[in-house]
């Protein structure tokens, strides 16, 4: 995907979207880092004047019920996150549930009965939650990821209740950072759901960018580790 590239101002202001969930630690983890020619300023978003203020948006881990569902009681406010993610100039990340939002649509309750439908702001991804099963179920995976500052470092991906890719559609531009080995795929996803078909070979991608949008099944703001939020920056933010 082509983005023009626009002049963004020295002070970049991140939103982190603050209804419920995660998002103090990434307001921390972004503030941490010091971009070059750069500083940037995270703060919460609550309502949709905050949100006009950002020039990019990270959507955070929690229960994204629950986050739509308050989105959708703050006057203007889903509507602004929804243009906000398909808006191919705006830099997005979602983690986790921000993930789930991020997507075309999403099972909800496992995708068995019916499917819900997301903010769409990575086209052509649907995802499965909590395919990688309930709370107790939570673990993690140190890998070794080519993309990232000091690449031969492991990194600690924290898995809580994750979604998984259901399936990418074809000639979709998702580029895939992170991939899970074989060992740590969750189980297939029925074929007979509202979702169509799974595809089996995506199941494992735990990390995906396309333009100015990422998602990520795990939680990097959890790792200790600002590597991901590092990229995210530069790759996304700034398109460095
Ligand atoms: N850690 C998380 O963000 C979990 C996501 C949660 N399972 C959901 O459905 O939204």
């Amino acid at each position: 995907m082509t983005i023009q590239p626009i002049e963004l101002p020295e002070i970049i202001i991140i939103g982190v979207l603050a209804l419920q969930g995660a998002f103090i630690e990434h307001i921390h983890y972004l503030q941490k880092l010091r971009p070059h020619g750069h500083t940037i300023k995270a703060i919460p978003i609550r309502t949709l004047s905050e949100l006009q203020q950002c020039q990019a948006l990270v959507i955070p881990g929690g229960e994204s019920t629950v986050i739509s569902s308050i989105a959708s009681h703050t006057p203007g406010l889903l509507e602004g996150l929804i243009d906000f993610a398909r808006d191919p100039a705006k830099a997005v990340w979602g983690t986790c549930a921000g993930m789930i939002l991020m997507a075309d649509i999403d099972g909800v309750g496992g995708g068995r009965k019916k499917a819900v439908k997301g903010w769409q702001g990575i086209g052509g991804m649907k995802v499965w939650r909590n395919l990688f099963g309930g709370q107790l179920e939570s673990f993690e995976a140190s890998l070794t990821i080519p993309y990232i500052s000091n690449p031969t470092k492991p990194f600690n991906l924290i898995f809580i209740r994750a979604p998984a890719v259901h399936s990418l559609s074809q000639n979709n531009q998702v580029e895939i950072i992170a991939q899970l080995p074989e060992n740590l795929l969750p189980p297939p996803p029925p074929s007979d759901s509202p979702l169509g078909e799974p595809n089996l070979q995506d199941l494992g991608k735990v990390w995906l960018k396309k333009g100015k949008k990422m998602v990520t099944s795990f939680h990097p703001e959890l790792s200790g580790d600002v590597r991901v939020h590092e990229f995210w920056v530069e790759k996304c933010v700034l398109g460095r």
